[in-house]
């Protein structure tokens, strides 16, 4: 009875998964039809723009406004995030570059933006990620420029100083740490517990509870503590499911951050100016003078504005230019009149104003 009910549901999913799978195929066909489009409508010496985050972040919200489940919002939106990524390779495959090695949360988090079609390169360290990006060995970077726990990423700001680079998109992850091993792992006998400083940092608490006289051995990535771990029989890592996954390591403890609520927050950089789709973020670096009150002045106009400002990080500056530097990062596009209003007024008192781009808010 039960074998005859399930052999018609099958019947019915495999009815359904042909249409999915031709009208699928028919989005591509579009998708193609797009490109050809693009292509004959170029400028002479124009070269054709494939990528366009403004729409991709337009059908991602589309579809999570009409879903009516079961299936949740976000799993519809990343169903369609990867149909969209394959899509966009029969037009143009894209070049990602991100801070490795493989494995890595930002790795987790170029994925998430650009989904699985992309082809994708790791870098050693956040400067390269900038340098091939630049460079133009990859159409986009990605790098993490904050934690929720353990605040800016500094590495990424400075790389911003020294490279002129337009952001075109951010996502945010949540981080969930684990405490991993390999099969010649005594779990008995762990002394040395491998992992990326701010990870380490991030579960400091639960470390003090659970493993209080283990040495915790800082390593250039989570990926990185994860691949040592697998040859070494008293040592344990902490990192997250892709370098899990990657390295087929055993979790121990699961989702061993201090806070539950522990996310990063990546941006996507490249060359590519966004227009505005009315839901969007900008980021921007100003250089006040050295004096009482400087803070203040470029403030006021935001907040006489109603202008949300969403963050707000300062670091020393590296030239006699930049004294002291500002970075911050408000709700609206920079073309928006009363942005760039408030944009003109600011540099006016600044000594340097540079818009770092303007980009949707983050959909998934
Ligand atoms: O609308 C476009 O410009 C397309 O290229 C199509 C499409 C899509 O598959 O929907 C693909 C890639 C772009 O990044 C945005 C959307």
């Amino acid at each position: 009875m039960v074998e005859h009910e399930l052999k018609a549901l099958r019947v019915r999913i495999d009815s359904l998964d042909e249409k999915i799978l031709e009208l699928i195929s028919e989005r591509a066909r579009c998708a193609q039809e797009v490109a050809r489009v693009k292509m004959a409508n170029l400028a002479e010496g124009e070269t054709p723009v494939f990528y366009r985050p403004e729409r991709e972040a337009a059908v991602l919200k589309r579809v999570m406004e009409r879903n009516g489940g079961p299936l949740g919002n976000e799993e519809m939106a990343r169903l369609f995030r990867e149909i969209m990524s394959s899509c966009l390779a029969l037009e143009q495959p894209l070049k990602v570059a991100y801070l490795g090695p493989e494995g890595t949360f930002t790795q987790a988090a170029a994925m998430k933006h650009f989904g699985h079609a992309v082809i994708s390169r790791p870098m050693a360290a956040i400067d390269e990620v900038f340098r091939e990006v630049a460079a133009g060995a990859v159409n986009f970077g990605v790098v993490p420029v904050e934690n929720s726990t353990e605040g800016a990423v500094s590495h990424t700001l400075d790389s911003f100083l020294e490279h002129d680079m337009v952001i075109c998109g951010e996502v945010e992850l949540r981080i969930h740490h684990h405490l991993l091993v390999g099969e010649s792992t005594k779990t008995d006998s762990i002394s040395r517990i491998y992992s990326h400083a701010q990870s380490l940092a991030q579960c400091r608490k639960w470390l003090d509870a659970h493993y209080p006289n283990v040495e915790r051995v800082a390593v250039s990535s989570n990926a990185e503590a994860a691949k040592r771990v697998k040859g070494e029989w008293n040592s344990a890592a902490i990192a997250g499911d892709m370098a899990a996954n990657l390295y087929g390591l055993t979790r121990i403890a699961e989702k061993i951050e201090d806070r539950p609520d522990n996310s990063t927050r990546f941006l996507m950089i490249g060359s590519q100016e966004v227009p505005p789709t009315g839901d969007d973020k900008t980021s921007i670096i100003v250089s006040m003078s050295n004096k009482p009150g400087a803070l203040h002045e470029l403030l006021v106009p935001f907040h006489d504005n109603g202008i949300d400002l969403t963050r707000i990080e300062t670091r020393p500056s590296r030239s006699g230019k930049w004294t002291y530097v500002f970075f911050i990062d408000f709700v609206g596009h920079h073309r928006d009149p009363l942005i760039k209003a408030v944009l003109e007024q600011i540099s006016q008192e600044a000594v340097a104003l540079k818009v770092l781009g303007s980009y949707p808010k983050a959909v998934l």
